[in-house]
């Protein structure tokens, strides 16, 4: 089985590209959800003994955890080394049943990918992009969004020329719908060529 690890900066279409390989009958995991739901279970105690102060209800209150680890590296470590082998764990049972299933394409959507290490847990990774302006009046468009949070969020992340950069496949999703689900057709079946002839270098 191949492991896709799909990634991109903030509005770029990670969602949405997720979707497609779903309709697709590709199973996905989404890390950004497993930690939303440790965050109501599992980690809830352990953020707490960390940074008391941070659970309400038994339930993190990321706005306050955010304050404590955002901008300050060493918290932030701390906070990951309680996070992410809980998300490791998940996504390890996710591939395992994906594997048992006989699915020959398994994608992990991680959207800090890059920055969080998650490169070296994939076999490919695609990065969806899309023009700056594109991308502004996406981001723009949602509740809530300043001028200056639009300006932080991406401060926070690897620039998208770097991702792309480091990207095995890219997928531009301001050229519509039709034409990102073309490509994620195309990708799936070149992956899945790829799987099967792994398998019969394999067995030969
Ligand atoms: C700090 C938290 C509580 C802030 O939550 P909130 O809902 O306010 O914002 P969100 O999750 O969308 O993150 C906002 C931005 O913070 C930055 N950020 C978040 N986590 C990290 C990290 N581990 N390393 C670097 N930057 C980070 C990113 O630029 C991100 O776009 C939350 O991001 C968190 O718990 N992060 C640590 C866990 C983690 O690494 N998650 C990533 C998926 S494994
Ligand atoms: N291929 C596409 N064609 C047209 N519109 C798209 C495409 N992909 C995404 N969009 C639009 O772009 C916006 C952002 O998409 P999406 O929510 O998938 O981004 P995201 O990368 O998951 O964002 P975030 O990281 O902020 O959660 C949505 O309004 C979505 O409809």
């Amino acid at each position: 089985m191949i492991v896709l690890g799909l990634t991109g900066s903030i509005g770029m279409g990670k969602s949405t590209t997720a979707r497609m390989f779903v309709e697709e009958g590709v199973p996905v995991h989404d890390a950004d959800a497993t930690v939303h739901a440790l965050y109501a279970g599992k980690a809830a105690p352990l953020v707490e003994e960390a940074f008391p102060g941070t659970v309400t209800d038994g339930v993190v209150d990321r706005a306050r955890l955010g304050k404590r680890v955002l901008g300050n590296p060493e918290a932030m470590k701390r906070l990951e080394a309680i996070v992410h082998p809980l998300v490791r764990e998940a996504e390890s049972a996710f591939l395992e049943k994906a594997r048992a299933e006989g699915h020959r394409l398994a994608v992990l959507d991680i959207p800090l990918l890059f920055e969080t290490g998650g490169a070296d847990r994939v076999d490919h990774v695609l990065v969806v992009t899309a023009p700056d302006l594109v991308q502004r009046e996406r981001v723009m468009d949602r509740a809530g969004m300043t001028e200056e949070r639009f300006r932080e969020l991406l401060a926070r992340q690897l620039p998208d020329a770097e991702k792309r950069r480091r990207a095995d496949f890219i997928i531009d999703t301001s050229l519509g719908m039709d034409a990102a689900r073309a490509k994620v057709r195309d990708l799936i079946r070149v992956l899945t060529a790829m799987d099967r002839e792994k398998e019969a270098r394999e067995d030969a």
